[in-house]
């Protein structure tokens, strides 16, 4: 693992800026109104080789109550901690404010290391600015501009014995063994180690109570929460410790429906939500107990499943419900007519609220992700296989019986099986079909998305060269029309 930095600085000093040059994606809103930034967020930085994690956080403000400015402050204190530097950012155009005068002390105290910036410094501005950046006494001010990458590579000498002190630490670490995934005859799974969390998103309709959830298992008020919808307007991602488990939480802006998406902001958050699925091994899909199993709630969880995450169904505001043995029949009856290619996929009701249903979430999402990792071994593969084929043999069309010869699991996560075949295009659609329902049921592999693919012997792998889906991809699938149901 690598280290992590942590940007910090108030608002609309160009925090997000720098997070988007060095992340090397639009992953931060980027706007000139103070405030955009209301969350935490995390990325994969680069800066030339080097590799590392950033944090970019809310701006910080001088408020000590409870109204969301101080909130936002308090999530700057906690990313201040987790991180092992901190890149403290003022605007050398704006010269040092009080704000930064009293953070500037906070920070004295709390970081052991802070590298101090001054931004929008790109040609000759702010050259005032820089020299009484000095005062802060954080030591010598780096000249960045952020919008025009500028000061990046002395950033980078700056952050060089960061990385090599990590290193070394890092070193005395369990390396990561990956799982040989073509042979063998276990049915074993992969566990999440540290340097490779369980990673979940929660997505959900706006006000489905993600944040409030996220809160609750995490057990500290990291992420805001709010009556108003759209609170959360960014995908964030967090990192803790899931009793005993290490675990990511991507939480994401509430999906909301394209034609309701009305200013640049909102639009962006959606493509953000979308990202986090893509980064996940679950998603947890989050449905208001109210208002379940919406459009919305079908494409996101349909989305998921195209896009080979294991899924898990959440009903939230479950505290609200006066007749609830009659409400979860309806609910489970709905989940099998509307979501069919989710077969399985476990269903458990939550309050997000009170707490309680968190302890069945996380068996399930645990159960989930080990069905997702699961290896099914060659030679029970192939004796079912013949079971299967005797049972109910494949068609003969124009009198030549379709064999299937063998069958292999070419990968995990998701599982996904080769099976070869004599005449791979004339087998329907419903006998491959039939074989996958078979591989869930007889090996316990529920709510799991399985790939299946039929080839004749002369075929190379088929997985080889396939392209990794992106997120124009994913943008194309909400886009598209009222969700079908087949
Ligand atoms: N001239 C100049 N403008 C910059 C630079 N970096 C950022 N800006 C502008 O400053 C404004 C604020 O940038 P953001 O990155 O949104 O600032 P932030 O610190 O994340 O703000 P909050 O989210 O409000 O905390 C935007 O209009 C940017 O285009 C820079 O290097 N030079
Ligand atoms: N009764 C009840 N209310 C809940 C529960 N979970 C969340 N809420 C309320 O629902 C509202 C929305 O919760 P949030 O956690 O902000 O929802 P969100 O999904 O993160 O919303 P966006 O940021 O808009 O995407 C808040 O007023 C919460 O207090 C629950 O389990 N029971």
């Amino acid at each position: 693992m690598s280290f992590t930095l942590a940007i910090v600085g108030r608002p609309n000093v160009g925090k997000s800026t720098l997070f988007n040059r060095l992340v090397g994606r639009k992953l931060a809103l980027v706007d000139d109104q103070p405030g955009v930034t209301r969350d935490l967020r995390e990325g994969e930085a680069r800066l030339g080789p080097m590799r590392f994690t950033v944090i970019d956080t809310a701006g910080l403000e001088e408020a000590t109550d409870e109204s969301l400015q101080g909130r936002m402050r308090k999530l700057t204190e906690r990313a201040v901690q987790m991180a092992d530097v901190c890149l403290f950012v003022i605007d050398a155009r704006a010269g040092v404010t009080p704000t930064d005068e009293m953070f500037a002390g906070i920070l004295r105290k709390m970081s052991a290391h802070v590298i101090l910036a001054a931004n929008k410094a790109e040609g000759r501005a702010g050259e005032s600015g820089l020299l009484e950046a000095y005062s802060l006494g954080l030591g010598e001010p780096l000249r960045l501009s952020a919008e025009h990458g500028e000061g990046m590579s002395e950033l980078h000498a700056m952050l060089e014995p960061v990385a090599k002190e990590h290193a070394e630490r890092a070193e005395a670490a369990a390396p990561v063994v990956d799982v040989d995934v073509e042979d063998g005859e276990e049915h074993e799974s992969w566990e999440p180690t540290e340097a490779r969390p369980l990673q979940i998103a929660v997505v959900g309709r706006p006000n489905a109570g993600k944040s409030t959830l996220i809160n609750k298992i995490i057990g500290q008020d990291r992420l805001l929460t709010g009556p108003e919808a759209g609170i959360t307007r960014d995908s964030i991602s967090l990192a803790f410790d899931w009793e005993g488990v290490p675990t990511r939480l991507f939480d994401t802006a509430g999906m909301r429906k394209k034609a309701r998406i009305q200013d640049k902001l909102e639009k962006m958050s959606v493509t953000d939500g979308l990202r986090a699925v893509r980064f996940a091994e679950v998603v947890v899909v989050l449905l208001d107990a109210e208002i379940p199993f919406e459009t919305q709630d079908l494409r996101i969880a349909d989305l998921a499943e195209r896009e080979g995450r294991a899924v898990v169904v959440a009903v939230n505001k479950w505290d609200l419900e006066t007749e609830k043995q009659d409400k979860l029949r309806d609910l489970r009856e709905a989940f099998e007519r509307l979501l069919p290619q989710l077969r399985g996929a476990p269903l458990v009701t939550v309050s997000a609220k009170t707490g309680r249903g968190l302890d069945r979430l996380r068996e399930a999402i645990l159960s989930a992700h080990a069905v997702w990792n699961s290896r099914v071994g060659t030679s029970s593969l192939n004796r079912w296989l013949s079971e299967m084929v005797e049972a109910h043999p494949p068609p003969a069309p124009g009198g030549r019986r379709i064999k299937l010869r063998y069958a292999t699991q070419v990968k995990t996560r998701p599982p996904g099986f080769v099976v070869m075949c004599s005449l791979p295009d004339k087998l329907p659609e419903s006998y491959t079909r039939y074989l996958v329902n078979g591989l869930r049921d007889d090996f316990d592999m529920p709510g799991t998305p399985i790939r299946l693919h039929m080839r004749s012997q002369s075929d190379k792998n088929p997985y080889k060269g396939r392209k990794k889906s992106t997120p124009s991809r994913l943008r194309k699938h909400l886009g598209k029309g009222p969700y079908k149901g087949t």
